[in-house]
């Protein structure tokens, strides 16, 4: 009750505020408008143009262009319906649906001409070079980019200190599979703005599915696992880029991580029992062979936040460096690193994590299920609520 009393609070504010969140595919490149039918450039400079964009079109001509989107990337919408509290989602899923069967070069052909006029009536704010680099397309939630052999997956919410939302989840990981495939060396996860990341976006708690809050837990449990599963499966050297404060699963992961490197601004937090929750990430393992059980018990048992230094000295930092230098020391480290034989770097990591990976499944199996029966407690549902109605933060 407390929650769809919370949900229906949120769902009066979100009207009024939750459209301006609403953001645009990206991609690069410069509009080219001599074909009568849109082609796949077209389309891939049209995106990029809507990026550069110096004003915001409005939230009206933003669903258009995701609708269209959708529908020239992906066809008729199939996705489930999302709940009636889940208001951004819904408008998006709305503005897809009502696309109907209007088949995809339509839908291109419809974006790019949206996006033409918006062109000549909003002005933009630079042009980029078609090839000068190469940005991954798509993303509502990440900034992938990948040169000099380095793939970087950027979280990216900074407004909400990268809360890994559901959509964050996905979008992850089909970055890692993408980043599996592709040809570069090393793998760099970081974030975008003051926060590496707050961990689980809370308000994935409030969106409940017509099953109730029992799905919502299943689903969950699912989700974290496949998620959790990428993570131990990745094949290349994985870097975590600690830009600032992490929370959560954010720290949780670092264990799965190959190397960690961390600006002395970062902290270190697990506050699983303030929030009725228990370890995921596989850290239940990871942590007590890092840093010794007693000082796994601190963090995820305890909640006691780590400054950098003190992660570092515990095993799960590699590496602290000071903020003022962090980037440039770090990117100069890892642009070395990826000059290293590829398939050397892979192979090693497949014989050390090979050690431990059928271990790594059962334990992430076991920390879902466990948490799967934490989610329906009270304990949790009132951290959710408190958090949620401002009555607590961590
Ligand atoms: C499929 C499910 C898998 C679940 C896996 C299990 C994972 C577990 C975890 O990760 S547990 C950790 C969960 N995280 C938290 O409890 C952090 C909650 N956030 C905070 O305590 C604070 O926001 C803060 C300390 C991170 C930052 O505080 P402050 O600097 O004062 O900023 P704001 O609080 O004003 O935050 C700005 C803006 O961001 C929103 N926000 C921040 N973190 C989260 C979050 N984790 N979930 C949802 N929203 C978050 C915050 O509400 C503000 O939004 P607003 O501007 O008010 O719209």
């Amino acid at each position: 009750v407390a929650m769809a009393h919370l949900a229906w609070r949120l769902a009066q504010r979100w009207c009024q505020s939750s459209l301006q969140v609403i953001s645009f595919p990206v991609v690069q490149l410069h509009l080219n408008r001599t074909a009568m039918r849109a082609s796949q450039k077209d389309f891939e400079n049209a995106m990029n143009q809507v990026k550069l964009l110096k004003k915001d079109p409005g939230n009206e001509v933003k669903l258009k262009l995701y609708s269209l989107y959708k529908q020239a990337t992906e066809g008729p919408c199939n996705m489930p319906k999302p709940g009636v509290f889940d208001l951004i989602n819904k408008a998006k899923w709305d503005a897809w649906n009502a696309l109907g069967s209007l088949p995809k070069e339509t839908a291109r052909q419809n974006y790019v001409d949206l996006v033409s006029s918006l062109s000549s009536s909003l002005e933009s704010s630079s042009q980029v070079e078609p090839g000068t680099d190469r940005k991954s397309t798509g993303y509502e939630t990440l900034m992938v980019t990948s040169e000099d052999g380095i793939t970087k997956i950027m979280l990216n919410r900074p407004t909400k200190k990268n809360a890994l939302n559901v959509e964050m989840y996905h979008e992850i990981m089909h970055a890692l599979k993408a980043a599996s495939k592709d040809d570069s060396a090393i793998t760099v996860l970081t974030g975008n703005g003051d926060y590496y990341s707050s961990g689980n976006d809370l308000t994935n708690f409030t969106d409940i599915p017509p099953g109730g809050v029992e799905e919502k837990a299943k689903n969950g449990a699912i989700l974290l696992r496949e998620f959790v599963g990428c993570f131990i499966d990745f094949p290349k050297p994985l870097i975590a880029v600690v830009n600032g404060p992490a929370v959560g699963i954010s720290v949780t992961l670092l264990g799965l991580f190959d190397a960690v490197y961390a600006s002395d601004r970062a902290t270190f937090h697990t506050p699983f029992s303030h929030l009725g929750q228990s370890p995921e990430g596989c850290s239940s393992y990871t942590f007590p062979k890092i840093m010794s059980p007693a000082k796994a018990t601190e963090m995820l048992v305890f909640g006691k936040k780590l400054t950098a230094g003190e992660a570092c000295a515990q095993g799960l930092v590699t590496e602290v460096f000071p903020d003022s230098t962090f980037q440039k020391e770090v990117w100069t480290r890892l642009k070395a690193f990826a000059k290293l034989p590829p398939n050397a770097m892979r192979i090693s990591k497949e014989i050390i994590r090979n050690r431990e990976k059928e271990k790594l499944h059962a334990v992430n199996a076991e920390e879902c299920s466990v948490l799967q029966g934490r989610w329906l407690s009270d304990e949790c549902m009132n951290a959710v609520v408190n958090f949620l109605s401002r009555k607590s933060k961590l």
